[in-house]
């Protein structure tokens, strides 16, 4: 059974395309819906979207485009794979599409899973929790695009959806998939439309992996993908063969990190102790993005030889952000921090660089889009939900790490741990 995946955004699908893939399923992951005839014959095919915080008719259109597309594949199951955050305010997407997603295939009813417990990412009673902190009191409730001030799935759901949230609770789910089904279609009788799913540790997911099977379209994170790919994968291919196309190779390296979560910002503060690090100034970016590129180029340069590479960030804690979002507006100042990020990594790809780090979901779409990635191979892990990918054509090799995502030292493991 072949699964069609559509990511919001691209460290969003490079997150579950690695758990596909460490699951059983081959797994191709294309950047945008492809405009060529090329057909791929892997168990997933997963087509990464910018659609998280875009204009909703573009996320709607863009996801109908994709769904189109997967279809015409052979894809007969469907992932819309959002954040373990949720990241998804009244005026989000996520409801949107997933709306348009069951039109579109003639569904009256999907579930609703962002949980991702190896990163602490947890849902109780429909409560969505980060670690020991609920969702609205974690370092989201500051994200700089899509705050997160709720943590109530059903009703942030029904804020920006068209129909009925209910839940199905972890008692339910402790007892096995045929309760989960038989709870699935009570709800539907009931004329429930997007069904949280509880979900306390991973075996939570196998079972809702086993319930699932046969839906035609799932919504989450991307643990649901452990339970999911157990059930669909084809058993076809050798993962250590796979994975090897996926890793690193050599050539110079940067970490551009435009992620202001709060573990990239300790990231960003442990790695500036090891390695050259540079901050990217929001002022600059406004007034000469182009040209301050270029300087912040040179600079990489002549730090690109250090055992490190060196680190340019936007990275800012949630103060600092606010400063400067109440001086230059929430929306200017992020736009022109990726022009920015845009800008270098053109410049540093024609410069010879091949190995880009890089932090932030939109931050990384904004990259990879940049240096003209259209289809990567998914390598070794290097966090949960962080695998090096390579560039199907091009000699590039790419890690895109979720704001959330990572230990403190993943910027250095990432190099030293996979010596190209
Ligand atoms: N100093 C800053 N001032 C204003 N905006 C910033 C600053 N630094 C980064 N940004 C913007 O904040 C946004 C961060 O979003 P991004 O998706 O890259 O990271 P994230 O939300 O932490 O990651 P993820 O989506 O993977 O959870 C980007 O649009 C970036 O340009
Ligand atoms: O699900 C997650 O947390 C990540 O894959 C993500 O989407 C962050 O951008």
């Amino acid at each position: 059974m072949r699964l069609g995946v559509i990511a919001d955004d691209f460290t969003g699908a490079t997150d579950i395309a690695s758990f596909l893939v460490q699951n059983g399923m081959s797994t191709v992951q294309l950047n945008g819906v492809p405009s060529g005839d090329e057909s791929f014959s892997t168990d997933a095919i997963l087509v990464s979207l910018k659609s998280r915080s875009c204009p909703t008719e573009q996320a709607v259109s863009d996801s109908l485009a994709a769904l189109r597309w997967l279809q015409q594949q052979g894809c007969e199951r469907f992932y819309f794979k959002y954040c373990s955050t949720f990241d998804s305010t009244a005026q989000g997407n996520i409801g949107p599409v997933t709306d348009a997603l069951l039109d579109a295939l003639g569904e009256q009813q999907t579930i609703i899973s962002p949980a991702l417990p190896v990163n602490g990412r947890t849902v109780y009673q429909g409560y969505l929790f980060v670690m020991d902190t609920l969702l609205s009191e974690s370092g989201m409730r500051h994200h700089p695009v899509t705050p997160m001030t709720d943590s109530n799935l059903m009703r942030l759901m029904e804020r920006q959806a068209r129909g009925k949230a209910g839940l199905i609770a972890s008692a339910v789910i402790d007892q096995g998939p045929e309760a989960v089904q038989a709870r699935l279609a009570a709800l539907k009788a009931d004329a429930v439309r997007y069904v949280v799913l509880d979900t306390l540790h991973e075996q939570h997911l196998l079972t809702q992996g086993a319930a699932l099977k046969e839906m035609k379209l799932v919504t989450g994170g991307s643990g649901l993908a452990i339970g999911l790919a157990r059930q669909l994968a084809s058993g076809s291919r050798d993962r250590q063969q796979a994975e090897a196309a996926g890793a690193p190779q050599g050539g110079r390296a940067v970490v551009i990190s435009g992620s202001c979560s709060t573990m990239t910002n300790r990231q960003v503060a442990a790695y500036r102790q090891q390695a050259a690090a540079k901050v990217v100034e929001v002022e600059a970016c406004l007034a000469d993005a182009q040209s301050y590129a270029l300087q912040l180029c040179d600079w990489v340069e002549q730090n690109a030889d250090g055992e490190l590479a060196p680190l340019l960030f936007a990275t800012s804690d949630a103060q600092q952000l606010q400063r400067i979002q109440q001086q230059y507006g929430a929306a200017r100042s992020s736009e022109a921090v990726e022009y920015c990020f845009a800008a270098v990594a053109r410049e540093l790809q024609a410069r010879g660089f091949q190995r880009f780090i890089v932090a932030g979901g939109e931050t990384s779409g904004v990259v990879a889009q940049t240096l003209g990635v259209s289809a990567f191979h998914i390598g070794p892990v290097i966090s949960p939900g962080v695998p090096w990918v390579r560039d199907t054509d091009q000699p590039l090799s790419l890690a895109l790490k979720s704001g959330n995502f990572g230990d403190e030292n993943f910027f250095a493991r990432a190099q030293t741990e996979f010596p190209q």
